[in-house]
């Protein structure tokens, strides 16, 4: 499903984060990535969900070559990609409900169908009252809820989720951990998360990779 190949990293100020990553995610597998703020799981997070591209390497989901090439675009209609990142990623000029039904719609999904599943998602996190606000006008958590309710409508091949629970407000905690556990535990899903440390994660079903100042950590397994 997820497939990088002797990936390089930059971050945004040139510096090299990393090289020669390797990565192979069968359909259903869950990785943790962990490390130290400022490591560069996040970069590498775009770089796997087609908005960043690397410095060199290769990414591919689901057979759908994304770098080289024209990153997350190249996916739509053929894999159903899910991202939540540390600060949710709407987009400000639309709705909640816009938000959450837009990549429906990229999907292929009639208009009908989309808004009954954004409304369905919304309400499931108790964000129906507010379906039609821009995030602006909500709070951060309602903000990181609705990011939610749009990958949880997308019902998505891969979801990749940057430091998930950031934001998140403590009553919502259970609700998220619920989700996340059962995309986790879902055969036909992959699940990517970045973490500076396991927390409630620690008992997940999940391969690691541990991202060091500097570069890989010498001591993972996965690495050649
Ligand atoms: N927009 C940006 N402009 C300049 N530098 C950036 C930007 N985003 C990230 N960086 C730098 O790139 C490096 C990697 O950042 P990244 O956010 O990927 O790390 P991280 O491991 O996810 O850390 P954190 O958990 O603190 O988010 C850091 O040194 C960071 O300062």
């Amino acid at each position: 499903m997820l497939l990088a190949d002797d990936l390089a990293l930059d971050a945004p100020d040139g510096r090299p984060l990393f090289s020669g990553l390797h990565l192979s995610l069968e359909p259903g597998a869950n990785l943790l990535v962990l490390g130290p703020g400022g490591c560069g799981k996040s970069q590498l997070l775009r770089a796997l969900a087609g908005t960043l591209p690397p410095r060199s390497g290769r990414v591919r989901v689901g057979g759908v070559d994304l770098w080289p090439g024209e990153g997350a675009l190249a996916l739509a209609g053929r894999v159903r990609l899910g991202f939540v990142f540390a600060q949710g990623g709407l987009l400000s000029n639309q709705t909640l409900r816009d938000n959450v039904t837009l990549p429906l719609r990229f999907g292929g999904m009639s208009a009908g169908e989309a808004v009954g599943r954004a409304e369905r998602a919304l309400s499931r996190f108790g964000l129906g009252a507010v379906a039609g606000f821009r995030p602006h006008a909500v709070s951060a958590g309602a903000r990181k809820l609705a990011s939610y309710a749009r990958v949880a409508a997308l019902e998505p091949d891969l979801v990749i989720l940057d430091d998930p629970l950031e934001g998140v407000e403590s009553g919502d905690r259970a609700e998220v951990l619920d989700l996340i556990q059962a995309w986790a535990a879902d055969p036909a899903r992959t699940l990517v998360l970045a973490l500076e440390d396991p927390g409630p994660f620690a008992g997940l079903p999940a391969r690691r990779l541990h991202l060091a100042p500097g570069g890989l950590s010498p001591s993972d397994p996965e690495q050649p």
